[in-house]
Parts: structure tokens; sequence; C-alpha cells
């Protein structure tokens, strides 16, 4: 079970609106709340589109949560950032500023921003400290993602500074495992490679190909790390989270603090779905940032660490892939 999540004002517990419950992250953090007995509202997207303003605004002030959990966002891999930038900057951009501006309109307390590691400039000093944020050019395959999300902390931040809300910002690393995105084009490296060598092994492929050099190092952070770190960030005093971040600076990594090579990482997922054949890289396709490895230790400062290794993770992402064929994306 690990840290138990105390969400509560004045004693009483907070009812959490999950914004993205369907997803990857949104999944793992509703299953944590749900175990926990918390009291949680959902809406799929089909139900409350958040791109759409007046639509966020009644749902927000009908239901009036206590507090917002904002995992719903437009996400995808380089390829889908490469080819799909419009709607990228756009939805997301929608997405944060309705959400933030109608949770503030409804009085909620307390929100959680997720941003992505892609914030921090193409070539920052690694590992990458919270301090890194605007200090130089980004990298072009998801430029536009980044600046939406880079929006998203300084709508949080603009919030807190000009009204007193308590609107916190995480900045997750890469991130994988059950209720991820399998898609063979728009995926992230991890669940692409899952897929693409389980499909090799089976068929009995006597090569595949990865894309780019294979030299880029990746960071991976399990999606349950992710999930708890989310709600022990969200439900830490307010005093403590001040006391450790900086008004125009107050997000926080989230990580493993530890990266691998694209190409170990393939020989890893290999070895782990059974696959013996050849590994060849495509050094047309794009390798996007050198390296993104995070400075978590603001978040160890306040008392979390990741525990799920890269190995065990990967053989728990495979499975849920392996049993879940009917509902998983891609
Ligand atoms: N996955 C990763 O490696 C990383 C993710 N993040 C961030 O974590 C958060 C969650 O990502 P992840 O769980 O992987 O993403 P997923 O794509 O798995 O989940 C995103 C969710 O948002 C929903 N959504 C998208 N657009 C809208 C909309 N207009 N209205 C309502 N709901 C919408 C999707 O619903 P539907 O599918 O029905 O459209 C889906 O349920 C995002 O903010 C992402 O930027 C940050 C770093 C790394
Ligand atoms: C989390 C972060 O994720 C994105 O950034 P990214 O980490 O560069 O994305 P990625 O996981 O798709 O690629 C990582 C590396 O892996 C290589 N690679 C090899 N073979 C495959 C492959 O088959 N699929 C993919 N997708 N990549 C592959 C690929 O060439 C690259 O070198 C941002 O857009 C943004 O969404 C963001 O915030």
């Amino acid at each position: 079970m690990g840290w138990l999540c105390q969400l509560r004002w004045k004693g009483e517990p907070m009812k959490t609106y999950v914004a993205g419950h369907r997803g990857m992250v949104g999944g793992a953090i509703l299953r944590r709340l749900q175990d926990q007995g918390a009291a949680v509202i959902t809406r799929t997207h089909a139900e409350l589109d958040l791109t759409n303003q007046a639509a966020v605004r009644s749902f927000m002030q009908e239901e009036e949560p206590d507090a917002v959990i904002l995992a719903a966002a437009k996400v995808g891999g380089i390829h889908a950032n490469n080819t799909y930038p419009a709607e990228f900057i756009y939805e997301n951009l929608m997405i944060e500023a309705n959400v933030i501006h109608q949770a503030f309109a409804a009085g909620v307390r307390r929100l959680l921003f997720l941003g992505s590691s892609c914030i921090y400039p193409r070539m920052a000093p690694q590992p990458m400290v919270e301090e890194a944020l605007l200090t130089g050019v980004l990298e072009p395959t998801n430029e536009p993602y980044a600046i939406a999300k880079i929006a998203g902390i300084k709508l949080c931040e603009s919030y807190n500074r000009q009204y007193g809300v308590d609107y916190r910002s995480v900045m997750p690393t890469n991130l994988y495992g059950p209720g991820d995105n399998f898609h063979p084009e728009n995926s992230h490296v991890l669940p692409a490679l899952i897929r693409r060598f389980h499909e090799a092994a089976q068929s009995g492929a006597g090569e595949v190909t990865i894309w780019g050099t294979g030299t880029p190092r990746r960071e991976f952070l399990h999606v349950d790390d992710m999930a708890e770190a989310a709600l022990f960030v969200l439900d830490l005093d307010r005093e403590i989270y001040a006391a450790n971040t900086e008004p125009m600076r107050s997000h926080i990594n989230v990580g493993t603090g530890e990266d691998i090579s694209i190409l170990e990482l393939a020989h890893l997922v290999a070895e782990i779905t059974g696959y013996g054949g050849k590994i060849v890289t495509d050094p047309h396709k794009p390798d996007g940032t050198p390296r993104k490895l995070m400075d978590v230790s603001r978040l160890e400062t306040m008392g979390w660490r990741a525990k799920i290794g890269l190995r065990e993770g990967i053989r728990d992402s495979y499975r849920w892939f392996l049993e879940n064929t009917s509902v998983r994306r891609g």
C-alpha cells in the first residue's frame, strides 16, 4: 500500500476530481485513491471535453471539487509530437487553461498539474535541476508540447501569487506501465519496443529495427511510483511545499535519478519478451534530446523516492500488455 493519502480539509476527506482517469497516469492515481476509500469524481473524454471552456465551467460549478489532479493531456512519443505539433500545443494549452481557471473560479483549494521532463533545455546540464527551466532552447521535436507544459506551470504559479491558491506542479520523467499507449507509431519508446519485440518473438523475425541511433539516454519511472509521488506532493503541508520550492520556480521533478541508453533498453526488452534476433538502428528517424536525466533531490528532501526498478517494471508492463489485448490502446 505504501504511503497513505490523507487528502483532508479541516478534518474532512477532500472530494478529488481526477482529470484523465482512463489514461495511464490518471488510472494509476485513481486506483490508489479508490484503494484508500477517497471521495473521487471522474468524467471520460466523451463526457467532458476539457478543451471546451463552457463545459469545464459548468462541471466545476456543479461538482465543486475540493482538489483537482490534472492528468488529462494530449500525450505521445517523439513521432506523434513531431507530426502533430498544432494538436499538442493547442489541446494542452486549452485543457490546462480551462481546468486551472475554472477550478479557481469554483473555489478549488488544491490542484496538481502534471508537466513533463521535456520542459528543460535540449542541452541542459545533466542531471537537470528545476532551476534549469527557461535557461535555453528546447528540443525541436517536442517544443510545442513543452511550451504548453511550461505554460501550465506558470498558470499555477500566477494563480498562487495573485489569488493565494495552492496549485502545484510535478515534472515526470518518461513514464511506463499498466494502461500505457502501445500504438506502434504514436507511443513512447518503452511501450513501442515491448510491442515490437513481442511481435518479433512470436513471429520468429530475425531482425528488429529501433528508431534513431540508439545512443540517446532516457530515464524511466513506473507509473505506480508516479501515482504515489503525485499523491505525496498533493498531500504535502503547504508550509513544507513552500519551504522546498520558490513562488516562481514551484515545480518538482519526479524520476528515478538513473538513465539508460535506448540500445541498452532495447536489449533489456528483447530479453524480457524472449526475442533472440538481431537489433538494428534506423538513423533516419529522430533521436530527440540526447539525454534528459532528472535531478530528483528536491523531492527526495521532502521524503519521497522511486521504488520500482526498471527490469521489474518492464516485466510488469509486459504482463499487462499480454493480459489486456482487448482494452489496450494501439
Ligand atoms: N506517458 C509519459 O511518458 C509521460 C506523461 N506525462 C504527463 O502525464 C500526464 C498523463 O499522461 P499519460 O497518462 O501517459 O497519458 P494518456 O494518454 O495515457 O492519458 C491522457 C488522458 O487524458 C485524456 N484526454 C486527452 N484529451 C482530453 C480532452 N480534451 N478532454 C478530456 N480528456 C482528455 C485521455 O482521454 P482519451 O484517451 O479518451 O482521449 C486520457 O484518458 C499528462 O499530463 C502527460 O503530459 C509527463 C511525462 C511523461
Ligand atoms: C516523455 C517525453 O517523451 C517524448 O520525448 P522522448 O523521450 O524523446 O520520446 P520517445 O519515448 O518517443 O523517444 C525516446 C527515444 O527512443 C527512440 N526510439 C527508438 N525506437 C523507438 C520507437 O519504436 N518508438 C519511439 N517512440 N521512440 C523510439 C527515439 O528515437 C528517441 O531517441 C516527448 O515527445 C514528450 O512526450 C515527453 O515529454
